[in-house]
């Protein structure tokens, strides 16, 4: 028998919702995934008219639908805002200059204006020479903290007041997770904030805060998104993959236990 969509009641369903459990069609999924991102916008007043947002674009399926998504709701919604993407270029050869010829194609097929910083530009060394010199023990937390960095004199370069980045809620919740097994109380209340502010105070926010990492690849595979979905190379050691299996294990379990509200 035909399983109708829960929302409409009128399509077929064709897929399950990893957030609620719910049954339903294509086009009430796009509808409620845009539209919750669409209230965590306006919740917590992420954005101000006229406001000129980078987008930290790295060419993986978060960062891609981060860019789909903020077109599209700055159009339907009129929020008003100036969008580029912003990229980083750490020069990890086989993985970011790949990644980088999809944040290329994704430039035009959104028409939004692209900038590229490096490593090398920035600093005069790529993670190529990091790992030649330090091997592969704690780069993943040394290319992390120039990453931010860069971002940061990526989005002066570019004159923008703001830069979004495409952490969703799987990625808070394994934050968290690392925060408490290394005892960081500082940063574990820190990780969880929707909004900071860098040290040159350009505001940085997470819009899919809120949102699973399952439906955003439901809606990269759904749109047929263009996005690059290799791990970089170089992080086969990170403690956040040991947080990340651990997650996937409690997750089976008990689908909230990333965000633990929409089930009892
Ligand atoms: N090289 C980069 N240039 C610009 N932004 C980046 C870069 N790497 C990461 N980011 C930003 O940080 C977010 C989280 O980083 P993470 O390491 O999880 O990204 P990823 O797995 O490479 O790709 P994605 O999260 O886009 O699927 C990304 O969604 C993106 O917004």
């Amino acid at each position: 028998m035909v399983k109708l969509c829960g929302i409409c009641e009128n399509e077929r369903a064709i897929l399950k919702r990893p957030k609620t459990a719910q049954q339903i069609c294509k086009t009430c999924f796009y509808h409620v995934f845009e539209t919750e991102i669409h209230h965590t916008i306006i919740d917590n007043n992420l954005f101000k008219r006229g406001d000129r947002v980078a987008i930290a674009a790295s060419g993986g399926k978060d960062s891609t639908v981060l860019a789909h998504i903020m077109k599209t709701l700055n159009e339907r919604h009129n929020y008003g805002l100036d969008l580029s993407l912003l990229s980083v270029d750490e020069g990890i050869t086989g993985y970011r200059d790949d990644s980088l010829e999809t944040v290329k194609r994704n430039q035009q097929q959104y028409e939004l204006p692209l900038k590229i910083v490096s490593y090398q530009e920035l600093y005069n060394w790529s993670m190529d020479d990091i790992v030649k010199e330090v091997g592969l023990k704690n780069n993943c937390t040394f290319c992390g903290v120039f990453r931010r960095q860069a971002l940061d004199r990526g989005a002066v370069m570019l004159g923008v007041d703001h830069i979004v980045t495409g952490h969703n809620a799987d990625d808070i919740a394994e934050t968290v997770l690392m925060n408490i097994l290394r005892g960081d109380v500082a940063r574990l209340q820190r990780c969880t904030e929707i909004v900071t502010a860098g040290e040159s105070m350009i505001r940085r926010s997470k819009p899919f805060k809120y949102t699973y990492e399952k439906e955003i690849v439901m809606y990269a595979y759904f749109k047929k998104l263009d996005y690059f979905s290799t791990e970089c190379i170089y992080s086969p050691n990170a403690y956040r993959g040991h947080a990340r299996i651990f997650l996937k294990d409690l997750e089976a379990v008990r689908p909230s236990a990333i965000i633990g509200k929409q089930f009892p």
